[in-house]
């Protein structure tokens, strides 16, 4: 390490050109000054994210529009050794934001050959330029061949069509972001519609339970009971600095999976590649975090490559400790604008986390809140095909739980608003079943603090069937984990009762799944509107194409976490959630209308989550909870232009 001043930047800059192959770090104090307008190089610094390389080892990156002064021939980068939270590497942009500028050391760094190609944040494989063959001493590492981004898209595409197994296209996806990110980026990106289903829903549950199996890197982090007190040492040993986004889970509700303990891990990492891909968040601005406390799960606690600890859950004040450490952690390590995303938490815990952190940290629980917006949005988008307003539908839900009553409670908000009338009127038309049958205020057994807003008065029903006979729902949607409940006999009484049913099967995944889009569309004469949690194929019946819609919350957390973070709101509220309903219920086109689909499709989604931001921020603006002032005039706009793009930068 070779200190030097600022103004001997240019000396180390020429020093470059005679490094040797490996990794050399320079460090450079920045003056202690705020620089207003930056030097086009210190844009091009901070273009690059905090120092991701375990080495220490950063690249320069120009874009092909980067300016003349950007041309250096050096292999060379300064990055702040450590940054404030919120500063220049905000989503505002890679380039932008100067206010904030970290006013700490930096640390110029310089990859090369070896190292370079096992950088993931810079490996480009066999899109090096000759020319960055000569400067970063690849020669001969590399076969002679040189090809275009684009062309390994295709090529990777076109390996990923030969796997037969979905899990084997789930681990190729994981290969590749552990080798080259922005190819994996770019993959997802262009090819949306095709790889949700592998790095998300459904493949990713399967990953999940197979985690210990097929684990061959770390990815994310783990906090487990063995950390408590260390917390704040661990999320140090991140090499990442400056994070945005935050999605963390304990474990123990993974999707329609029940309890998989520290192998949920691949939840985390698969709604933070969404963040990126779907919400333009930059990669290195993500953490996924697992909260390991043990779990229940006998068949995890039997299995040799089980990858957690092994006790049975720890609850009660161990696990309140160990969460209020990480809690306290994270604001102390990241500030308050970093957005924490509870997922996939068991509603005995959720709910209550939610609550205790909602009012001192910018939480979001995606399984509450996030499924609640969409299902709303879905819903707004139904009416079209359905007539009249929600407040003249009648709605059932199977399962009250996180997703269940979260949905119906953001019906019931948006019904009370739009219809100016109290809330507990507009939850008389919504009804829930839950494993017990038809929550009812007579029933004997207690009954949950987050179901008693729907314990309306009614006899009691056991069987969905008949919860259906006697509230005669217009919506159906299910929210029970458990597969194959909307029986045939459930779907016919709907199509019954409705020339239009709602019918909406959002347990994940696609084997938890109430109904199938077939089933729905059949059993229902073509007549059903449906939506699904995981993805199903269209469907052909009696001569008609019926497309399937995602009821996910894919669709709004990306979008939802931008503009939060454009915005540098310091807390979630429900009127953000409603605005992100909107928002998504607009994007719905003629033409979609037309193929009878009540979610836009998923290729249009980085647009979707830039108006979703856009929406999101105003609202945070608006109820004075955004910090990041002044608002621009064009969110929409501003949020498009602050996504990651994950071409290839050249290194010169
Ligand atoms: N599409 C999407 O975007 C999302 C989908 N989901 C999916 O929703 C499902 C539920 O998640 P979540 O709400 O968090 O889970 P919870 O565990 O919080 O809730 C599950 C609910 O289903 C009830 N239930 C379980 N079995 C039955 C049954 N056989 N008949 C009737 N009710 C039953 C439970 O009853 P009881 O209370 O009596 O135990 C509980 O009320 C999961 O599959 C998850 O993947 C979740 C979030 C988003
Ligand atoms: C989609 C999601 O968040 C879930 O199934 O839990
Ligand atoms: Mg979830």
């Amino acid at each position: 390490m070779i200190s030097l001043s600022a103004s001997s930047f240019l000396f180390a800059l020429l020093r470059f050109s005679q490094n040797k192959p490996g990794s050399t770090h320079f460090s450079l104090r920045q003056p202690r000054t705020r620089i207003s307008s930056p030097p086009a190089f210190f844009r091009v610094f901070s273009a690059l994210g905090s120092n991701r390389d375990p080495n220490g080892s950063v690249l320069i990156e120009t874009t092909a529009s980067s300016s003349s002064s950007l041309e250096t021939s050096a292999a060379a980068d300064i990055v702040p050794k450590s940054t404030v939270s919120g500063g220049v590497q905000d989503v505002y942009g890679e380039d932008a934001a100067t206010e904030d500028m970290p006013i700490t050391p930096w640390s110029l760094s310089v990859a090369s050959g070896y190292t370079l190609l096992r950088d993931p944040h810079h490996n480009k494989g066999l899109a090096f330029s000759h020319r960055e063959r000569d400067a970063h001493y690849l020669r001969g590492l590399l076969p002679p061949t040189v090809i275009s981004q684009d062309l390994q898209v295709k090529k990777m595409m076109h390996t990923l069509r030969q796997y037969q197994v979905p899990l084997q296209r789930y681990m190729a996806m994981m290969d590749l972001q552990e080798t080259n990110e922005r190819l994996f980026y770019k993959l997802l990106i262009d090819h949306v519609e095709e790889l949700l289903p592998v790095v998300y829903t459904p493949t990713v549950g399967e990953a999940c339970q197979k985690y210990g199996s097929i684990f061959l890197r770390p990815q994310g982090l783990f906090i487990s009971l063995k950390e408590k007190g260390k917390i704040l040492e661990v999320l140090r040993n991140w090499p990442e600095k400056n994070i945005q986004v935050i999605v963390v889970t304990d474990g123990e509700r993974i999707l329609g999976l029940g309890d998989l303990g520290c192998q949920g891990m691949g939840i985390p990492v698969g709604k933070l590649s969404l963040y990126t891909a779907l919400g333009g968040v930059r990669p290195s601005a993500c953490l996924p975090v697992t909260i390991d406390v043990g779990t229940n799960n006998e068949k995890l606690l039997n299995d040799e490559f089980y990858i957690g600890l092994r006790q049975r859950r720890a609850t009660g004040e161990e696990y309140s400790e160990l969460m209020h450490e990480f809690m306290t952690a994270v604001k102390q390590n990241y500030g308050e604008k970093v957005v924490i995303q509870f997922e996939d938490f068991a509603n005995h815990n959720a709910f209550d986390l939610l609550a205790k952190y909602g009012t001192t940290h910018l939480v979001f629980n995606d399984d509450i809140q996030g499924t609640a917006s969409v299902v709303l949005a879905g819903l707004i988008a139904a009416l079209r095909f359905v007539g009249g307003s929600l407040s003249s539908h009648r709605f059932l839900f199977l399962g009250a739980g996180e997703a269940g009553t979260g949905i119906a409670e953001l019906i019931a908000l948006e019904i009370s608003k739009k219809s100016q009338i109290p809330l507990e009127e507009a939850r008389k038309n919504i009804w829930l079943v839950d494993s017990k049958g038809l929550i009812v205020s007579s029933r004997k057994e207690s009954i949950q603090h987050f179901k008693k807003p729907w314990a309306h008065d009614h006899e009691p029903i056991k069987e969905l069937v008949d919860a259906v006979k006697a509230i005669k729902p217009t919506v159906l949607i299910g929210t029970s984990g458990v597969g194959k409940t909307f029986t045939q006999d459930v779907v016919e009484t709907m199509a019954e009762l409705n020339e239009k049913p709602i019918i909406l099967s959002l347990s994940n995944p696609t084997s938890q799944s109430e109904c199938t889009a077939e089933e729905a569309y059949t059993w229902s004469q073509g007549r059903a509107i449906f939506a699904s949690g995981s993805p199903f194929a269209p469907v052909e019946y009696e001569g008609k194409t019926f497309v399937p819609g995602q009821a996910n919350n894919a669709y709004i957390f990306p979008g939802f976490g931008l503009g939060l973070i454009m915005s540098g709101t310091i807390r979630v509220h429900d009127d953000m959630l409603l605005a992100a309903s909107e928002a998504l219920a607009e994007q719905l086109m003629e033409e979609h209308y037309e193929k009878g689909m009540i979610f836009p499709p998923f290729r249009n989604i980085r647009k979707i989550s830039a108006r979703i931001a856009a929406k999101v921020a105003a609202k945070a603006y608006e109820l004075g909870l955004a910090t990041r002032l002044p608002q621009p005039k064009e969110l929409e706009q501003c949020a498009e232009s602050s996504m990651y793009s994950p071409s290839y930068r050249s290194y010169r």
